[in-house]
């Protein structure tokens, strides 16, 4: 842009962040992903949010918008244009006043293991601690461990991604589950001791994928940084993410509930691409929606998954979600849920 006027609309745009190093890292990314699409300079603007400042156990305060709501009512009040959230800690309802601008393209979504001593999973020892707050992480791990004949102890805990790695190196732990995209934009991935196979352990909707939020299109300008968002968001990701959250909000779960899930576009054999299938001679894209919900103890999971084309409208991504979650409600999947904490 050459024309300096006055006012927001010239101005660089103010960008809400949590103050956390992974909350900065991603703010960061995306900035320089703004001004390049926008041709504006992107400040950041540091809130606390009461998942910051809360000592409480995660599935106690109930899971459920602890890190967003700060970011919100900062937006809603105009003291920022767009903040940038991990997009499995959005809660699965849209407020009607904000507008989910930006879904960019998903890292890795899967958890990893740091252990002691290189380990991986299979490889530590019985009574081994494990630290993870996540009921959906324990649900799996306790399941698995359960199927090798594996005894682990589960350590329930929280803290930023620097403490938890904190509890392995210090002793106090044997390993503890983390998501890859924290560690990879934080510039710790080089301290996974495994990349957790999907089939072992299914991440939390949305996991590995970022959202940019900023308010409806209810004034010109406020349109048009919508728009001008749009040049950012990743339409397979989107479509994904959005069937996992519906498979989540369907199974009427907190974020802080067991339930895992994970849409991808499956291989399918050569010389097909991938995520490729062919239909009376046509190539038709699949998308495939995995999902699960267990007991922590891990004695119970209910794994299924459903294959359909790729949502190309969210109606289409939500009905995908929604019939998974039919069918794993259907296979019993509401009464493993009962250990939610509200
Ligand atoms: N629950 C906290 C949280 N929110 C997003 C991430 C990691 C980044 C992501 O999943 O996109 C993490 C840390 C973790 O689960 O290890």
């Amino acid at each position: 842009m050459t024309e300096r006027r006055t006012g927001p609309e010239s101005g660089p745009l103010r960008l809400g962040t949590r103050r956390s190093k992974l909350a900065m890292a991603q703010s960061g990314q995306v900035a320089d992903a703004v001004s390049r699409v926008t041709g504006r300079s992107v400040e950041l603007v540091e809130i606390t949010t009461y998942g910051d400042i809360s000592r409480e156990n995660l599935a106690q305060i109930g899971g459920t918008g602890v890190f967003v709501t700060a970011l919100r009512e900062a937006l809603l009040r105009g003291e920022v244009d767009f903040a940038v959230h991990s997009l499995k800690d959005l809660p699965t309802a849209q407020p009607d006043d904000l507008a989910l601008a930006a879904v960019p393209v998903r890292e890795d979504a899967r958890d990893v293991l740091v252990a002691r001593d290189g380990l991986r999973f299979a490889e530590l020892p019985d009574g081994a601690r494990v630290g993870t707050g996540s009921p959906r992480r324990m649900a799996q791990l306790n399941a698995y461990a359960r199927c090798h004949g594996m005894t682990i102890e589960t350590a329930a805990i929280r803290g930023n991604v620097d403490t938890r790695i904190g509890y392995v190196r210090d002793g106090e732990l044997d390993a503890v589950v983390l998501a890859a995209a924290g560690l990879s934009r934080i510039g710790r991935i080089d301290e996974v001791t495994e990349f957790l196979s999907v089939d072992m352990v299914l991440p939390a909707p949305g996991q590995g994928a970022l959202a940019i939020e900023c308010r409806a299109g209810r004034t010109a300008q406020d349109a048009a940084l919508v728009a001008a968002l749009a040049a950012l968001d990743d339409p397979v990701t989107r479509a994904a993410v959005t069937a996992e959250r519906s498979l989540l909000a369907s199974l009427e779960a907190g974020c802080s509930a067991p339930v895992g899930a994970l849409a991808d576009l499956p291989p399918l054999s050569a010389p097909l691409e991938r995520g490729d299938s062919q239909a009376d001679g046509q190539i038709v894209k699949e998308m495939r929606l995995r999902g699960v919900v267990g007991t922590t103890d891990g004695s119970t999971l209910v794994q299924m998954s459903t294959t359909g084309p790729v949502p190309e409208t969210h109606d289409q991504a939500m009905a995908l979600g929604r019939e998974l979650a039919a069918e794993m409600l259907a296979k019993g999947a509401a009464g493993l849920m009962g250990e939610r904490a509200h």
